[in-house]
Parts: structure tokens; C-alpha cells; sequence
């Protein structure tokens, strides 16, 4: 099963899961926010700021052009910031195809409205949950570009689509599973950036395999309170959309959020990281919404509070950790 896919845009996951769906058989077409990186990634067959060394294969295009891109895709995949998805896809949807299935690579919780990527899809295309899908997993990009194996769940509310999706996206190096489960992908995917800043923050304090373990269980545990009080399926946090992503980031140097909470923990401020790099730091940001809709669901969150009163500067890396000890005590499972 093989046909056009557009995929927005040209960033570090964007690009590198273009090369799955070439390597599965697809025709892609990968939209670059900047006219002169498309030029670039179809003369050179590289796109040198997000996936350097790495070669595309002849099956992917890249164009500035928006219409151009989405003109005959009958799968659209969105892999933008999340924060700049409502505003970017209100001037994309109108030409996208009546039947194209929407894709979502993205992992965050809209600010303010707490939406998570699938419900802002739906809000401003239209579409209806046998047209929304999302990809979760353990893939850290660099790692998914040099072709080293992985799996990852495709998620949709209509499991044909999840299952056409599935093949579409089956490459020798990537193996995807299916699940109906958008919601439980979506938070497992949002929420690991947050426990990730957390790690990382205690790895920058210099603090050991025992206290990361720590907050890695604990994350897991919130984030299955939070997910399953909303709706999901507990396996689903069991699984590569939930515990797989959080193992990968918690423990990878190649994770943005891992990274940004260990600068964090070594005493840099949230401007002077942000200042320092051009790629996004999913947690950063969703941490304040997930917080919210903890507090909304009336979960409690202890991570996902501190980690944003650290991201905001209102309290330190090691702060959070001595609270995270002292708070009161209670049984594992409540
Ligand atoms: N990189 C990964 O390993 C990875 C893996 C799985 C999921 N994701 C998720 O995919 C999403 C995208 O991440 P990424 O790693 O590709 O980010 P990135 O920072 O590498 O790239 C972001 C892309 O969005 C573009 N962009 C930035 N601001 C924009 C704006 N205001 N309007 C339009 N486009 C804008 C950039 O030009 C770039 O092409 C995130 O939600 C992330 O959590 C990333
Ligand atoms: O680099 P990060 O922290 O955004 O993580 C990338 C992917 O989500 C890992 O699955």
C-alpha cells in the first residue's frame, strides 16, 4: 500500500520519519517553513539543520509550497511545535484533500486550552476521529534517520484506518502497532517530556541511577492516574506509547527534554536554554497544560507542578527533588 504523503514540516522528526515512509514505499512531500531549505534538501538530498550526514531517499521532495504539498496526499502528517499547530493548520486546511487521513507525530498539550494535537486537528479541519490519527513511540529522531530499529503505535478511534496506517508506515526498520487508544498515546506521549525534564534535572544535580529510576516509575504512575481518569486504556502506558517513550527519553543524551532539564539542574535559566538551541523542548511548554488538566481532572501531579515552577524559575532543580522526598507519605498505589 503505497501512495502521496505530505508531511509538515522539514524539522528534526518530520525529516526523519519521511525516510520511514519512503523506506515503506510512499511518495513524500516535505514542506520546509523556509523557502531556501527546500531548495537545499532537493539539491543536496539533505536537510543540513535538522538531520545532518543523513541522505534522502529519492522518494522525498521538499517545497515551500503549501498547496503544492497537499495536492493529491492522502495522508497528512503534522510534526510542528505543538504550541504552533492551531495557528499554522487554519492556513493549511483548506487544501487539504476532502479524504486525507490527518496524522499526528506531535507530542504536547496546548496551552490555555489544554487541548491535546488530535482535538485541535479535529476543531480546525473538521475532520471527523476515522480521519484523526496519531504516531507515539520510542523514536528519538536521530536514532529513526540512521535507520536503527524501533517500534512505535499508530492510533485510531477507527481501527481500519489505524491498520491502513500501519502499513503505510511499516518499514525494514521501523514496526508499527496499531491501537484505537488516540487519547492514551497522545498523554503518554506528552507527559514523558515532562518526566524526561525531570531526569534530566536530576542528572544535572549529579544525582545517580537510583534517583532517576525513582522519578521515572513515579512519572509513570502519574501519568497513568492522569490518562486513565481521562479515559485511557492502562495498558496503553504499559506499552511504546507510555513506558517505551519514557524509557527512551529518560535515558537518552539525544533527548531534547532529557537535555533541557539537565541545564536546568546545572543552574542555567529556561531563557538562557532556550536561547542556546532551535529545537523544541515539547515539556517545557506542556508541562504548565498538563499540570492543568491534572488539576482540572483532580489528579494529583506532583512532577508535573514542580517541573513547572522550575521551568518558570519560581524554584530550583533541587528544590523539587527535596520536595518530592518530603511530601507526605502514602501506599504506592494510591
Ligand atoms: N525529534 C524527535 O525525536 C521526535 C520524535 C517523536 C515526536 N516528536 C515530536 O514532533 C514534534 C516536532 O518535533 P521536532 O523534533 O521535529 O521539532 P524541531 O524543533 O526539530 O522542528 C520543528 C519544525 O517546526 C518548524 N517550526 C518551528 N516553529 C514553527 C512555527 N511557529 N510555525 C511553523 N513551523 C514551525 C521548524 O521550522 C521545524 O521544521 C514535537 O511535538 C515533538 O515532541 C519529536
Ligand atoms: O528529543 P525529545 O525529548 O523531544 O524526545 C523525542 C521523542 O519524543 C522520543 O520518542
Amino acid at each position: 500500500m503505497s501512495g502521496k504523503v505530505a508531511v509538515f514540516s522539514a524539522g528534526s522528526w518530520g525529516t526523519a520519519f519521511s525516510i520511514v515512509l519512503a523506506d515503506a514505499g510512499n511518495d513524500i512531500v516535505l514542506w520546509a517553513r523556509r523557502e531556501e531549505l527546500a531548495k537545499s534538501i532537493n539539491e543536496n538530498r539533505e536537510n543540513p539543520d535538522y538531520q545532518p550526514g543523513i541522505e534522502l531517499p529519492a522518494r522525498v521532495s521538499a517545497t515551500h509550497d503549501v498547496e503544492q504539498a497537499l495536492a493529491g496526499a492522502d495522508l497528512v502528517v503534522l510534526a510542528t511545535p505543538s504550541q504552533t499547530l492551531r495557528q499554522n493548520l487554519t492556513g493549511w486546511a483548506p487544501y487539504v484533500e476532502r479524504d486525507a487521513v490527518l496524522v499526528s507525530l506531535m507530542k504536547g498539550v496546548e496551552l490555555g486550552t489544554l487541548e491535546r494535537m488530535s482535538e485541535v486537528i479535529a476543531q480546525v479541519t473538521g475532520a471527523g476521529p476515522e480521519r484523526i490519527a496519531v504516531v507515539s513511540g520510542p523514536n528519538l529522531s536521530p536514532e529513526i534517520a540512521r535507520r536503527e530499529p524501533a517500534a512505535s503505535v499508530v492510533a485510531c478511534a477507527d481501527e481500519d484506518v489505524a491498520r491502513m496506517l500501519q502499513k503505510r508506515c511499516h518499514s525494514p526498520a521501523f514496526r508499527p502497532y496499531t491501537s484505537t487508544d488516540v487519547l492514551g498515546c497522545e498523554l503518554g506521549g506528552a507527559y514523558k517530556n515532562v518526566v524526561g525534564l525531570a531526569v534530566g534535572m536530576a542528572v544535572g544535580l549529579g544525582f545517580g541511577d537510583n534517583t532517576t529510576a525513582s522519578v521515572i516509575t513515579r512519572g509513570l504512575a502519574e501519568t497513568a492516574r492522569l490518562a486513565t481518569a481521562l479515559g485511557a486504556n492502562p495498558l496503553t502506558l504499559m506499552g511504546l506509547a507510555g513506558l517505551g517513550d519514557l524509557v527512551a527519553t529518560c535515558s537518552s543524551p539525544l533527548s531534547r527534554n532529557r537535555s533541557f532539564g539537565e541545564k536546568l539542574g546545572q543552574g542555567m535559566t529556561t531563557e538562557e536554554i532556550l536561547a542556546s538551541t532551535r529545537q523544541v523542548a515539547e515539556g517545557a511548554k506542556s508541562c504548565a497544560s498538563l499540570h492543568e488538566l491534572a488539576m482540572r481532572t483532580g489528579i494529583d501531579a506532583p512532577i508535573a507542578e514542580h517541573v513547572t515552577e522550575v521551568v518558570a524559575g519560581q524554584i530550583t532543580a533541587r528544590d523539587m527533588m527535596s520536595s518530592f522526598i518530603a511530601r507526605d507519605t502514602k501506599a504506592e498505589t494510591d
